[in-house]
C-alpha cells in the first residue's frame, strides 16, 4: 500500500523530549535554574483538551515545574488579562500558553498581545513574530519547528528545494513559511484561492498541508518521491459510527507516490508538544541570561 517512508512522529518527538530533559538538567545544574510552564484553559473547547491531556504530564517528566490554570468558559477578559499579567510577573514561570480558540466574549489577540514576549512559548506575540521575519533571536511557533524538524529527517538539506505550505494562518502557514525561507526553499504560501492548486502542489519536493480540510490533498497532486508534512488534525465520523483523525493529506493514496510522509496521528501532533517543552526551556535560559542549547 504504501511506497513512502513512515515518518515517526512519536518517536522523534520522545528524542526531542530527551534533548529537553537533558537541557533542564544542565540548567538545574549549572544555573540553579528550573524551568516552569503555566498553561491557562479557558472553557471546555475539545481541541484544547486532546492537546492539555499528556502536556502537563510531559513538562513534568523533563523536569521543569508546570502549573495548569483551568478557568471556567464565562470567565471575564479583564480577569484572563489579570492572570497573564500575574504569570508575567512570576519569578518561577518562565513560559505562558493561553490555550485557543479562547470563548468568543474574550478578544485573543488582546491576550496574547499581553503576554510578556520572553514568555511567549507559542511564538505566537508580534514581537517574536517580528524576530522570526527579521532572523533575530525568537520563541517560534511550535507545530511550525516540529514539522521543520520532521522534514529534516529525512531531507538532511531543504537548500534549493521547492516548498508548498497550504493555509496561510498565523499558526502554522506563515511561521513555516518563514522556517522554510531560512533553510533556503523556495516557498510558496497556497491557500483557498489558489487557482490550479494542484498544479502547484505537482511542482513541490517539500509539501506541508496546514488547511484544516479533511483529506484536501490528493494522491494525483503530489510529485513522485516528494516529503509530505501533514500538519492537519480533523475529527471525523468514521465507519463503525464513532470518530476518527485524519490530516490534511489522504494518506493512502498519498503514500503511494509520496517519498516520504506523516502519519496522523503520530505526526507532527506529539512534536508539537515537544517543541512546546523546547520552547519552555529556551525562555527559561533566556530570561536568566544564560545559554541555551536551542537557540
Ligand atoms: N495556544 C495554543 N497553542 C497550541 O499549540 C494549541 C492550542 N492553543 N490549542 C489547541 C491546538 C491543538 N494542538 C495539538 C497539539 C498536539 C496534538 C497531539 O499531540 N496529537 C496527537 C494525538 C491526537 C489524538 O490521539 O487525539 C497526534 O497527532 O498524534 C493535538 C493537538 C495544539 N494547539
Amino acid at each position: 500500500m504504501s511506497g513512502a517512508q513512515i515518518i515517526d512522529g512519536k518517536q522523534i518527538a520522545a528524542n526531542v523530549r530527551a534533548e529537553v530533559a537533558a537541557e533542564v538538567a544542565r540548567l538545574q545544574k549549572e544555573h540553579n535554574l528550573k524551568p516552569g510552564l503555566a498553561v491557562v484553559l479557558v472553557g471546555e473547547d475539545p481541541a484544547s483538551k486532546v492537546y492539555v491531556a499528556n502536556k502537563a504530564k510531559q513538562t513534568v517528566e523533563v523536569g521543569m515545574n508546570s502549573w495548569e490554570h483551568r478557568l471556567p468558559a464565562e470567565t471575564s477578559e479583564a480577569d484572563v488579562l489579570a492572570l497573564v499579567n500575574k504569570l508575567n510577573n512570576d519569578p518561577a514561570c518562565h513560559g505562558i500558553l493561553v490555550q485557543l480558540p479562547l470563548p468568543k466574549h474574550i478578544n485573543s489577540e488582546k491576550v496574547l498581545n499581553s503576554i510578556n514576549p520572553e514568555k511567549d512559548v507559542d511564538g505566537f506575540h508580534p514581537v517574536n513574530v517580528g524576530r522570526l521575519w527579521v532572523g533575530e533571536r525568537a520563541l517560534v511557533p511550535c507545530t511550525p519547528t516540529g514539522s521543520v524538524i520532521l522534514a529534516k529527517t529525512v531531507l538532511p538539506s531543504l537548500s534549493g528545494l521547492n516548498a508548498i505550505v497550504i493555509g496561510r494562518s498565523n499558526i502554522v502557514g506563515k511561521p513555516v513559511a518563514a522556517l522554510l525561507l531560512r533553510e533556503n526553499c523556495t516557498v510558496t504560501i497556497a491557500h483557498s484561492r489558489t487557482k490550479n492548486i494542484e498544479d502547484v502542489v505537482k511542482r513541490a519536493d517539500l509539501v506541508v498541508a496546514a488547511v484544516g480540510i479533511p483529506e484536501m490533498v490528493k494522491g494525483s497532486w503530489i510529485k513522485p518521491g516528494a516529503t509530505i508534512i501533514d500538519v492537519g488534525i480533523n475529527r471525523v465520523p468514521s465507519e463503525n459510527g464513532k470518530t476518527k483523525l485524519v490530516g490534511d493529506v489522504a494518506y493512502d493514496e498519498c503514500a503511494k507516490v509520496a517519498g516520504a510522509i506523516t502519519p496522523v496521528p503520530g505526526g507532527v501532533g506529539p512534536m508539537t508538544i515537544a517543541c512546546l517543552l523546547r520552547n519552555a526551556a529556551q525562555a527559561a535560559a533566556m530570561i536568566a541570561g544564560v545559554k541555551s542549547a536551542f537557540a
